[in-house]
């Protein structure tokens, strides 16, 4: 047990799932996986570990922004050695050739700050994706006829934006889509050897003000979860 996980020792899988949204990760456990079992409660981030074609997963919500998913990374890497960390979040659009509902692998994240500041001071470390995980997570894509882009995202400090000009310079460099986990998560994957991704589902557009209805997000976040799981174990 951790502060902010209640698993025991052996009920998180060696590679892990991370949604932003624990009720994700309730979703997507009973929807994709088999045997499956509550493994976290804690402040209601809920986790779950089952098998997927018979390999040990768990998925476990990670919260809104780096500080949450921080706690929750650094906490499956120290004290139950989780070794592969994907993230399956949401994201808004930046560029017109992205559309709502499209894919985007991650390959490296911009930041205005991350947690890990502190530690870089004026050093601009630039948090990349390990690449098997995106070369594995591309080629399932393009298989299941996903329409997907690979490039390099946005991680945000804030959802309300009081700074449209950054979002202009981004999308100015070529930025796919933001989202407000991922930068970090990779940060942390590079400091403690671990693999990372994020496979991310366009739910919303920032130039067009499109956005996904509720009611067909199930679908698109369902390709996600499963280029993610092919991903982790190609
Ligand atoms: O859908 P999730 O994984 O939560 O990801 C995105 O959605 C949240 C904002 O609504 C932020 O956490 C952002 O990164
Ligand atoms: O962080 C996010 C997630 C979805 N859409 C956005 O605009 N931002």
């Amino acid at each position: 047990m951790t502060i902010h996980i209640g698993a025991k020792p052996g009920d998180i899988a060696e590679t892990v799932l991370l949604p932003g949204d624990p009720y994700r990760a309730k979703w997507a456990a009973e929807t994709f996986l088999e045997d499956v079992k509550l493994v976290n409660e804690v402040r209601g981030m809920l986790g779950f570990t089952g098998t997927w074609k018979g390999n040990r997963v768990t998925i476990q919500g990670s919260g809104m922004g780096m500080p949450s998913l921080s706690i929750y990374a650094n906490e499956l890497i120290k004290s139950y050695d989780a070794k592969t960390l994907i993230r399956i979040g949401s994201c808004g659009g930046m560029q017109d050739k992205v559309n709502v509902r499209d894919v985007i692998l991650a390959t490296a994240c911009s930041s205005l700050s991350t947690p890990s500041r502190g530690i870089f001071k004026e050093l601009q470390f630039a948090p990349t994706c390990d690449f098997e995980l995106l070369h594995n997570a591309y080629k399932t894509a393009e298989k299941r006829g996903v329409p997907t882009h690979v490039g390099g995202i946005y991680s945000a400090d804030v959802f309300y934006d009081e700074r449209p000009d950054l979002n202009e310079e981004m999308t100015r460099h070529g930025i796919l889509a933001v989202e407000m986990e991922a930068a970090e998560l990779y940060i942390l994957a590079a400091r403690y050897g671990r693999r990372a991704l994020a496979v991310l589902t366009v739910s919303d557009h920032l130039i067009t003000g499109e956005a996904l209805p509720a009611d067909q997000r199930e679908q698109s976040f369902g390709d996600m979860v499963e280029i993610a799981l092919e991903a982790a174990f190609a």
